[in-house]
């Protein structure tokens, strides 16, 4: 068999290496030469593909990026809910067992608000019918303090009480347990107004999935062995001596957030599954800013393309770390609570929450990163504002410039959507529309109409600016 010269120079290196070898034969070379070919042919494929890739991910859609905006508990998660409810039902779903924690979390959250309530009378009876104003004095008994109303607690009130008591060592279990599972603290307990206390969550933390693996299996396990008994504990929050002992500390159960009282046997049941609507009033304040990706699909197929959704705390000392933001964002949701006419902020209660809502709207489409930025404004908890005045409690008296109009729902709704609007045009750096809803973002069925509708406008107001087109 002739051997074949061997061109390589000896020189260098690589070309060594990549060099047939000096005694090839031709049948080797033939092989060698046709396994090159392929190798490179195959090389050459890769090459095409990826560059087909590249210039395909360039023609796709950039994801929509929607910021939500508005003063804490405005409903900026409860949105974000909806908006997962609509994109992804199941996957939505399967995080029913996380929520049914934090619902049961919330129930305590009241007892706690009650048990205070409570504590709080004790203590001033004992004060009223201490020795020192009874026994060892002849001066009569001073009046209790008017804030407190003259109210007698009886035996049934002692042992609500300490029937309680032992729900407030699962609060602390619980929330101990989901510190220790997401390795820093994710989960915090936010002291409110001195003594009761809100479940807060650090978005960043992942805190869903270490929740399902390692505090729920163990909790599962202790529910197991709980008897029907201990499930009923007969909690009557509705009777009139506690309702007005929660009045005289300014407590409205009923208006806060994450209230499960109502509904008390049915969420505490071992069997217990959270509806849909149950997750949606599930309370916890968000603490961090946190970024939410999905598809929206529609039947006209407009929606489908990925949105970029971010949640945000709305708590004062937490809105610095919303600028960042402000400068990529195609659209904002802000939502202005319109039924909190009557309430001042946690963080300071000399402010008016509604006041806080507008100054908080002017300085945000005022504000100059933001001036080519879509505004979406929900003016929120329409169904508590409705509940209220129907109530009697009258909205002039909190905001006068309201004056003698009519105290019913679509005059002050209206009133405020104005008031929102003309700030809107006055303090726009530039023009823009203006696009409200009335909303109740707990109504996840009114939701999913209202956001499909929302989602349409900014994607449409977004085709003619370069960042959507694809
Ligand atoms: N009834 C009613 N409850 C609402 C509505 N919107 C929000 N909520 C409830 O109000 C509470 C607060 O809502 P969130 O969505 O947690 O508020 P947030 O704006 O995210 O608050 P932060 O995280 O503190 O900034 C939750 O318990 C909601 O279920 C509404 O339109 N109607
Ligand atoms: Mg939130």
């Amino acid at each position: 068999m002739p051997r074949l010269p061997s061109s390589a120079s000896q020189d260098d290196p690589i070309t060594r290496l990549a060099a047939p070898p000096p005694d090839e034969t031709l049948e080797e070379r033939e092989e060698r030469v046709r396994a090159e070919l392929e190798a490179r042919r195959v090389s050459e494929q890769i090459d095409d593909q990826l560059n087909q890739e590249r210039i395909a991910a360039r023609r796709m859609p950039k994801p929509v990026k929607l910021l939500l905006l508005g003063q804490s508990e405005s409903g900026k998660s409860t949105t974000l809910k909806n908006f997962q409810l609509m994109a992804s039902p199941k996957a939505f779903r399967t995080e029913r067992v996380i929520w049914r924690a934090v619902i049961q979390l919330n129930v305590v959250r009241s007892i706690h608000l009650i048990l205070n309530a409570i504590s709080e009378a004790q203590r001033q009876q004992k004060l009223h019918h201490s020795p020192s104003s009874s026994e060892f004095s002849n001066a009569p008994h001073p009046p209790p303090p008017s804030s407190l109303p003259t109210v007698e607690l009886t035996p049934e009130h002692f042992r609500l009480k300490i029937s309680l008591s032992p729900l407030v060592q699962v609060e602390e279990a619980l929330v101990r347990k989901l510190q220790m599972s997401s390795g820093h603290p994710g989960f915090a307990v936010a002291a409110e107004a001195g003594f009761a206390k809100e479940l807060a969550v650090n978005s960043g933390s992942g805190w869903k999935g270490n929740f399902v693996e390692r505090v729920l299996a163990k909790r599962g396990r202790s529910d197991e062995s709980a008897t029907e008994d201990e499930e009923d504990d007969g909690i009557d929050w509705n009777d009139p001596v506690v309702r007005e002992l929660l009045e005289a500390n300014k407590v409205r159960l009923r208006e806060m957030s994450g209230f499960f009282l109502d509904d008390l046997d049915r969420v505490t049941s071992l069997r217990y599954v959270p509806s849909d609507d149950d997750i949606l009033r599930a309370r916890i304040k968000t603490l961090g800013v946190s970024e939410h990706r999905f598809t929206l699909k529609s039947s006209n197929n407009v929606l489908g393309r990925d949105w970029l959704v971010y949640d945000v705390g709305g708590h004062r000392s937490l809105r610095a770390a919303w600028v960042p933001y402000f400068d990529d964002m195609n659209a904002i949701i802000f939502l202005a609570p319109i039924s909190c006419f009557d309430q001042t902020l946690e963080e300071d209660e000399h402010v008016n929450r509604l006041e806080d809502s507008v100054l908080l709207w002017k300085n945000i489409v005022s504000n100059k990163l933001l001036a080519k930025t879509n505004m979406v404004l929900f003016l929120n908890k329409c169904d508590i504002l409705k509940e209220k005045l129907a109530a009697g409690v009258k909205f002039s008296r909190f905001i006068t410039s309201y004056g003698n109009r009519a105290n019913n729902f679509d005059s002050t709704s209206t009133y405020l959507k104005r008031k929102f609007q003309a700030t809107f045009v006055e303090h726009s750096p530039e023009p823009r529309p203006f696009f409200c809803h009335l909303t109740s973002v707990t109504d996840t069925k009114a939701m999913s109409h209202i956001l499909i509708n929302v989602s349409e406008f900014i994607l449409r107001e977004n085709l003619s600016k370069s960042a959507l087109i694809p």
